[in-house]
């Protein structure tokens, strides 16, 4: 069934006050700085970071991605870079989502998931029933030595991601290996609130004004 609300647009792994720019200028709803990583191509330094999400006027977020874990390196990471919204792309702890709701009342908190297989589900529940504001679905590998957190550029199984949806009573985000070419496919399969994307509108690494309005069209 067709959706009769606007899917919403986050555009990854900003690395300069430039690429924020032109993001927002074409349309993007919220950006997202990728902080330290154990892998991928998108990191950037925190006062980078810092100094997008100054740049960056409301309503557009700001979604700082963090790989930390305990609770007060997530809060020091998230004051370095003043995001208004925190992408935890590793699991935390049950009670993290409301240690970090009493430190940063102000702040919103998006859990990634790694979509592999059905037990994603009681994951992203979990996730909600613990305090997240909404999800993201990804196509990451948590459990390699190295662990992939994302930017991996590959697309997961949409089945999965689709039965996330249709359970979570918060807003769900749709990333991996999405592209102008599949995008409208997978609104259609997954029906998400937004679509995150990185690798499909960059060329060279750095953000293609062509391949994003190529990729805006394509969903629009
Ligand atoms: O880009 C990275 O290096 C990265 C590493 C670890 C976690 C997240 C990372 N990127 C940000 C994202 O969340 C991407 O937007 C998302 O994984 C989708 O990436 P892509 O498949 O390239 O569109």
């Amino acid at each position: 069934m067709e959706s009769q609300f606007r899917t919403r647009i986050k555009i990854c792994c900003i690395s300069s006050p430039e690429e924020a720019r032109l993001a927002i200028r074409l349309g993007a709803d919220a950006l997202g700085l990728v902080g330290r990583m154990p892998s991928g191509p998108g990191v950037v330094a925190d006062e980078l970071a810092a100094q997008v999400v100054r740049a960056t006027p409301p309503p557009i977020a700001t979604f700082m991605l963090t790989s930390e874990t305990r609770t007060e390196d997530i809060i020091a990471h998230q004051r370095r870079v003043g995001a208004n919204t925190i992408q935890l792309v590793d699991a935390v702890l049950p009670e993290t989502y409301a240690q970090l709701r009493l430190a940063l009342p102000a702040v919103k908190l998006v859990q990634v998931i790694h979509v592999i297989d059905e037990k994603n589900l009681a994951e992203a529940l979990a996730a909600v029933a613990n305090g997240a504001d909404a999800l993201l679905l990804d196509s990451g590998n948590p459990n390699l030595a190295i662990k992939e957190l994302g930017g991996t550029g590959r697309v997961h199984n949409w089945q999965v991601s689709r039965q996330i949806v249709a359970q979570s009573p918060v807003p769900v985000f749709l990333a991996g290996g999405l592209n102008a070419e599949n995008a409208r496919q997978a609104i259609e399969t997954v029906q998400p609130f937004g679509l995150d994307i990185c690798s499909g509108v960059r060329t060279n690494g750095h953000l293609d004004a062509r391949r994003l309005e190529t990729f805006l069209r394509a969903i629009s």
